[in-house]
């Protein structure tokens, strides 16, 4: 049986047992009796032999309600000397907190070994994943990557086929008459180009991945399909990822227009914001977007992945004035160490961060996957993507920055000037109109100096997506209110 050892210099134990906390106290004549307080103030006295059995009882309980896990401890514990305990205790111990660190070792392995076997399993019973080049019109070619061709497209019912749609001559997405609901996107990994098929696979692997853990940070992603050499359609055979049509324009779109940021006001707000002075207006509506990027980082970071390629053009709006990510071409998960290292032409330079690589640059080039997931919880990869944010706020923020020229020659004077934000103001002969940003009592040039600058070491330095959006910039929540209100009145019409 288990007992409680109550030294015989002990002047009193307090124990919790059935919910009761239970002070026991020897008298003073040592062991003859006890005295037993209980939380609901009984108060009772046992002779020694009770007294005795209490303790066992209540000794007993405690390890009985303290799970399988401490009997178990016991076991593997048996036969060690109290300093080998001790050192199996504390290496026990960091080796949970290791792994249960973000970005989350541990839980990245069970989603990678398990959750995604068993999502390739639940689709291919329900048929999500059996898409064949058949089901789908290609439509207009959208852009065009190191590896991949994009176009828009639109899928057909499950009754009609392309080829019959061919042989009546209505093969083209113009003359479908399709539906939003069926509109795609797909990207066509490019043949016979070094790197592309592996390309293919990370953007596969990434999509599959946030459809599990983040939804709702990126693209609705469909599935994928190697076609045949033989359409004329899908020449030279090779794989397609297919996506929900998400929206016609990507931020970097509404940027090149020259009212930006008005032109998003109503897909973002409705007409909650009419009458508000126009300054102000424009302030909310980048500060939604921003809003809604860092949300979406916070997220993808929380499941291990960066993206790397955080840019207007990798941000597509749609129709509800969501922003959602598109291109994880060069993500790396640091969970797996997944596409640790990619390839550089897949990094803008525009928008990429001093550091360049995930991981700082005392860290040996490039470290294999194993060893670059076990690094990855004691640096803080997830800033990459928010230099990348920085820029964007800033781009969005000043008008003179946003054509790729002016971008250039920011990044060149940021560089001379250390990347340090506050030398570059003094220093800058762009001429820049921080307007925007010095409203609200510089809470917005603040958050973009702690955005834009160098990494930084244990978390001193550059934001996290987490603290980004505890910066008092983002408090005070105008914008989220408008957002909620333009929501409520649309579900109302
Ligand atoms: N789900 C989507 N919904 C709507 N539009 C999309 C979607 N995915 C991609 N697009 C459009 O296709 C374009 C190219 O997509 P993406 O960036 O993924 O391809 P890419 O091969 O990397 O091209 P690029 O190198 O030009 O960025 C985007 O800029 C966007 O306009």
């Amino acid at each position: 049986m288990a007992s409680l050892l109550l030294p015989p210099t002990a002047t009193s134990s307090t124990l919790k047992h059935n919910n009761q906390i239970l002070k026991l106290k020897p008298n003073n004549n040592a062991h003859a009796t006890c005295n037993v307080f209980l939380s609901n103030s009984n108060h009772y006295r046992f002779n020694s032999a009770k007294c005795h059995a209490l303790f066992d009882d209540v000794a007993k309980g405690l390890l009985e309600s303290s799970s399988v896990g401490v009997d178990q401890f016991q076991r593997v514990t048996e036969g060690l000397s109290d300093m080998q305990r001790w050192v199996f205790l504390v290496f026990g111990g960091l080796t949970w907190i290791y792994l249960t660190a973000r970005p989350g070792v541990l839980v990245g392995a069970i989603d990678a070994y398990l959750l995604a076997p068993l999502q390739l399993g639940l689709d291919n019973l329900s048929g999500r994943r059996n898409l064949k080049r058949s089901d789908f019109v290609v439509g207009d070619k959208l852009g065009e990557g190191s590896f991949g061709v994009v176009y828009s497209g639109v899928l057909l019912p499950k009754n009609v086929d392309v080829d019959v749609l061919q042989k009546r001559g209505r093969a083209k997405t113009t003359q479908l008459d399709a539906k939003s609901k069926d509109k795609v996107i797909l990207k066509k990994v490019k043949v016979g180009i070094q790197g592309a098929e592996e390309f293919g696979d990370y953007e596969e692997w990434f999509n599959y991945r946030l459809s599990r853990a983040a939804p709702e940070t990126c693209a609705d992603f469909l599935g994928t399909f190697v076609a045949d050499q033989t359409n004329s359609q899908f020449t030279k055979g090779g794989k397609w990822l297919v996506w929900k049509f998400e929206g016609d324009r990507t931020l970097a779109d509404y940027m090149k227009d020259r009212n930006f940021p008005s032109n998003l006001e109503s897909v973002m707000f409705g007409r909650v914001l009419q009458g508000v002075d126009s300054s102000k207006r424009n302030a909310l509506i980048i500060k939604q977007i921003m809003r809604q990027i860092i949300t979406s980082l916070r997220k993808i970071h929380d499941t291990g992945i960066v993206h790397r390629d955080v840019k207007p053009a990798n941000l597509v709006v749609t129709k509800r004035g969501q922003i959602k990510l598109i291109d994880f071409g060069a993500a790396t998960d640091l969970r797996i160490g997944k596409n640790y290292v990619p390839n550089r032409t897949l990094l803008d330079p525009d928008y990429c961060p001093p550091e360049l690589y995930v991981l700082p640059e005392e860290t040996p080039s490039p470290p294999p996957e194993p060893i670059a997931a076990f690094l990855s919880p004691l640096n803080s990869p997830d800033l990459f993507d928010m230099y990348s944010a920085g820029i964007v706020l800033l781009q969005m923020a000043i008008p003179s920055l946003r054509s790729p020229a002016a971008l250039k020659n920011f990044n060149l004077e940021l560089k001379t000037c250390g990347y340090d934000m506050k030398k570059w103001r003094d220093y800058t002969r762009l001429r820049p109109d921080l307007q925007i940003l010095d409203s609200e009592s510089s809470r917005g040039w603040d958050l973009a100096t702690k955005l834009v600058s160098e990494r930084g070491s244990l978390r001193r330095g550059r934001l996290s997506a987490a603290a980004a959006l505890r910066h008092p910039y983002f408090l005070l929540g105008g914008d989220q209110a408008a957002a909620v209100l333009s929501k409520l009145n649309l579900n109302r019409k």
